[in-house]
Formats: structure tokens, sequence, C-alpha cells
């Protein structure tokens, strides 16, 4: 006899399929018992509204959350970049898996790198904290870019590039590489020039907060470094009371001494989108053993990083 299948909950784009699919053969594989894909529709999936202008956080996840309150899924997985900070009363994230390449990338007419592009080159993006870092660059380094607002699935935004409506647009490394198009990345960027957003490359697999026996197999897939590094950049995100649209970026990274890991170091960045001003801190501590201590890191960033006016450069945000 073989057992009830557990449902997934899942958008259907091809993101979120390949995401959910991935993390079903896991849980499959842990648990034993089949996974069913059950697909929902959610509000980020059918607005037309600039992500920006939509404003609130979570607009991909509201609908997932929803329908595993009403009990109509077992778990669902989301980008843990999307994912809003605030614990959701009645859900856990059960599971936090190892990360992928955090890196935001560049897909370019002719090959192009970022240092490349033609003068005037338009680069399409949808997310502030891209545009702050892009036009910091820019202004750094004597290159006139225009940063293009875009949104849409990944095929619709290197679609652009392919119509020659855009010369460039930017994109995370995970994304493509989740939908199987990272052999069209032109650039890799440094997070030294563009710092990802938190959580990005991460997944989050949440599920019913009292299904203890669903919780304790997800645990498996629990990467524990993957959640410290998330857990302090998220951390950093909700002490600068900023959302998943802000011009924020944060990344966490292990410090290491030969084979020895030393220390945690988070970094974060937030800027105006017209890239004239950026507030950039760096901060490393031991690696953090609780979630209160990966907390705390963030919070201490936060703190620097607000002293330093960082708050002042939110004002576009867009809540
Ligand atoms: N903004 C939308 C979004 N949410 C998650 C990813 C994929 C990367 C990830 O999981 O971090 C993307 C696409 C992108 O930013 O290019």
């Amino acid at each position: 006899m073989t057992e009830k299948a557990l449902r997934l909950g899942t958008r259907r784009s091809k993101l979120a399929m390949a995401q959910s699919g991935q993390v079903a053969d896991a849980v499959s594989q842990v648990t034993g018992r089949p996974v069913e894909l059950v697909e929902i529709t959610t509000y980020g999936d059918t607005s037309r509204e600039h992500l920006a202008q939509i404003g609130g956080t979570g607009v991909f996840v509201a609908a997932l959350r929803d329908a595993l309150l009403r009990g109509e899924v077992d778990f669902a997985v989301h980008s843990l970049k999307d994912l809003p900070t605030a614990q959701h009363e009645g859900l856990v994230v059960a599971a936090i898996p190892e990360r992928e390449d955090p890196r935001d990338v560049v897909v370019a007419r002719d090959a192009r790198k970022l240092t490349d592009l033609p003068r005037g080159a338009r680069v399409g993006t949808g997310a502030p904290r891209r545009m702050a870092q892009l036009n910091a660059y820019a202004r750094t380094h004597g290159m006139e870019i225009e940063t293009v607002p875009i949104r849409g699935n990944v095929d619709t935004r290197i679609g652009y590039v392919r119509s020659g409506e855009l010369d460039a647009v930017v994109l995370a490394a995970a994304g493509l590489n989740r939908v199987g198009r990272i052999d069209e990345v032109t650039d890799f960027l440094s997070v030294d020039t563009v710092l990802p957003a938190p959580g990005q490359g991460a997944l989050a697999v949440e599920c019913a907060a009292d299904n203890a026996s669903l919780i304790a197999a997800l645990a498996e897939l629990d990467d524990s470094f993957t959640r410290a590094a998330v857990t302090a950049e998220r951390s950093l995100l909700a002490a600068l009371e900023a959302g998943c649209s802000a011009p924020v970026g944060a990344l966490a990274d292990l410090l290491a001494d030969g084979q020895t890991v030393k220390e945690m170091r988070l970094r974060g960045v937030v800027g105006t989108t017209d890239g004239s001003t950026l507030v950039q801190l760096s901060t490393t501590g031991p690696v953090p053993e609780t979630h209160e201590a990966a907390l705390a890191l963030g919070g201490e960033l936060a703190a620097e990083m607000l002293a330093q006016g960082a708050a002042g450069l939110m004002g576009e945000r867009a809540q």
C-alpha cells in the first residue's frame, strides 16, 4: 500500500515550478511519501503593476499562505527573498535548504560585461536595490547607464534584451540556474559591485506550525549555516524597517583560516536609486550558534547603518 501524498502548494511560474519540483523530490526522499504539486495563483502573478507600486512585501506568498492555513496544502516553497521578515501566525519555516549562488548577474547583448556596456546603455531591473548599486557603480567608474524599471518572469525579462529593447537586464543567478538558462549570463557580478537581496538564492519551506510530524521530516532538509546567514541578513532588513522592494542588500558569509571557519561576516548596503548616496558597511562576529545570535548580528549592523543615515535613504521605498 502506498502512503497518502503530501500536497505542495506552488505558483505556476516556471521558476516556482522548478524550485517546488526540486524540494518535492527531496521531501519525497526523506519521508518516503509521494509529493503532489497543487497550483495556486497569487496576486503577484496576475498584477501588471510594478512591484514597487504594488508595495507590500510578500505579494507572491500571501495566496500560498492562505492555502496552508486553510489546510488545502501541506507545505509550500518560497524564494526566501520574497518572504516578509515578520513571523506568520500559525506557520513555520521548517527548512531552509543549502543556498545556491547568491549573486546577481547580467544578461547583455553582444556578450557584454557590465564594464563594457556602451555609453547610455539601457539596463533593465525592477529592483530599487539593483538600481541603487548599478547607478552608484556607474557614477564611480565614469560610465553612463540608464536603469529602466521592468518586471515579469525570467523569460519576459531576457526577452527585452533579445528584442533589442534593452541592452542588458540584471537577474539573480539562482533563478536562471533553476530554469536552466544560466548559460545566457554574460557577467556574474561581484558582490562588491552589487550586494544581493537578503536571502537571495535560498529557499524557505513553510508548513503549519501544528504539523509536528511534517516539521520533523522537513528539518532534515535544513542547512544550519544557510539558516544562520539568512537570519542575520533578514534581521538587518527588519531592523531597517524595510521590505523586499526596498533598496537594501545584505549578504552573510563565513571567514575561514585555511580549513577552520573563524567568523561570520555580514555585509549590508542601502542607497538611493540614483546611486548618488550609498551606506555600505560590514561587521564580523562569531559564527552564530543560536537564532538569537544570528538576529543580533543583523541588528548590530543595522544600528551602525542607521547611525550613518540609512533611514534617510529609504524615503523612496514603497511603504
Ligand atoms: N524578484 C523575483 C525573484 N524572486 C526570487 C528570484 C530567484 C532568485 C532567488 O530565489 O533568490 C527572483 C528572480 C530575480 O530576482 O531575478
